[in-house]
């Protein structure tokens, strides 16, 4: 059985950037078309289109949408700078921005809005390649524990880093995909990962693939360990320092003490475009801060038509909202990239 190939997350057509909005999921499948440099700007800042490595097609796509009624210096500049300051901390974004503006600044302007689109593609066709060869690597970690013991491997993971954070089957649940399409069966336990919920996203993905899963509260998560109930963790990432320390949505480096408390294996999946080697250790790492109301205002709410918000905080309320955190090194007991499996602290091998 292969891996089912997932509704694409993002289409490029000529100047028109296709999205699915995740605002709107899991409650309904919305998509939205868009026109212009600020509603592609929007859409990152906004969360309608989240995760590594889709933000950073989704900021490539932008590049070309930008370029294709006018590709001057200033134009192309203008795009690199705003979409460059839409998020601080996920690495894809600026390393894939970085990569457009290699490619289009030595060329003539007349030659930026195909080359932008050819190179924003190209990105695209990457990731999924990368997606399906982490999936494999974290088969093989999936099938050592299920060769070990009888019933299903229980795999916990945080946040959203399936396909609807990628272009293809994502990063941490390409091993759960490939698993099931290894017939290895497998159980997730869904993190629900406040404020903003995007495990009710790979709820949402994990149900749609039949993939038997359970949403629970954060903060379930260690008694699950210490029960014994968990029998590796996979996260996603934003950016892994040279070091090997990484940053992941916020909950993150909580499960990776809860993992080395209960000597339960503790995974990063993430491609090589999320290592940041200019990044020396986690302190490097820029931290998001978002609106407080993100905490204040639970967001998505179904009702029937369309999504609500309720407030559950007083508008006065003051919050801290720092969107990632950072697992040190120390407690991560490997990184499935695309090139394999790597200890977090060898990943200099990866640095050419
Ligand atoms: C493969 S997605 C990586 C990473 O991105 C998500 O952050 P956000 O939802 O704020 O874009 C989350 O941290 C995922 O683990």
């Amino acid at each position: 059985m292969s891996v089912p190939t997932p509704a694409p997350t993002l289409i490029r057509d000529g100047a028109r950037v296709r999205i699915l909005d995740q605002t709107a999921l899991p409650h309904h499948r919305v998509t939205l078309d868009l026109d212009s440099l600020d509603a592609v700007a929007h859409a990152i800042r906004a969360m309608q289109v989240r995760g590594a490595p889709l933000i950073g097609a989704t900021a490539a796509c932008g590049v070309a949408l930008a370029l294709h009624d006018a590709a001057d210096d200033a134009t192309l500049e203008h795009a690199l700078t705003v979409l460059g300051a839409t998020r601080p901390t996920a690495v894809n974004l600026h390393w894939a921005l970085d990569r457009m503006a290699r490619v289009l600044r030595p060329l003539p302007p007349e030659a930026r809005f195909e080359a932008a689109a050819r190179e924003a593609d190209a990105i695209i066709a990457e990731d999924i390649a990368t997606n399906a060869a982490i999936g494999q690597h974290g088969l093989a970690l999936i099938a050592d524990i299920a060769a070990r013991r009888p019933g299903p491997v229980r795999v916990m993971t945080h946040c959203n880093a399936g396909w609807l954070a990628t272009l293809g089957h994502g990063t941490a649940l390409a091993p759960v995909y490939a698993a099931q399409a290894a017939g290895i069966a497998v159980e997730v336990w869904v993190s629900e990962t406040r404020p903003r919920n995007q495990g009710l996203l790979t709820a949402w993905e994990l149900r749609e693939a039949g993939i038997a899963h359970r949403l629970i509260a954060d903060n379930a998560a260690g008694l699950l360990m210490a029960r014994g109930e968990v029998d590796l963790v996979i996260t996603g990432a934003d950016r892994v320092a040279a070091n090997g320390d990484t940053a992941n949505k916020v909950g993150t480096y909580l499960k990776a003490l809860a993992a080395a408390d209960n000597g339960v294996p503790f995974y990063i999946a993430a491609p090589r475009s999320t290592i940041d080697f200019a990044c020396p250790d986690g302190a490097a790492i820029p931290i998001e801060e978002r609106d407080g109301d993100e905490v204040r205002v639970l967001h998505g709410l179904d009702t029937g038509g369309g999504t609500a918000q309720l407030r559950i905080a007083p508008a006065d309320t003051a919050v801290g909202n720092p969107a990632f955190d950072v697992t040190p090194a120390a407690h991560i007991t490997a990184i499935i990239t695309e090139h394999g499996v790597f200890a977090p602290g060898a990943l200099a091998t990866l640095a050419s």
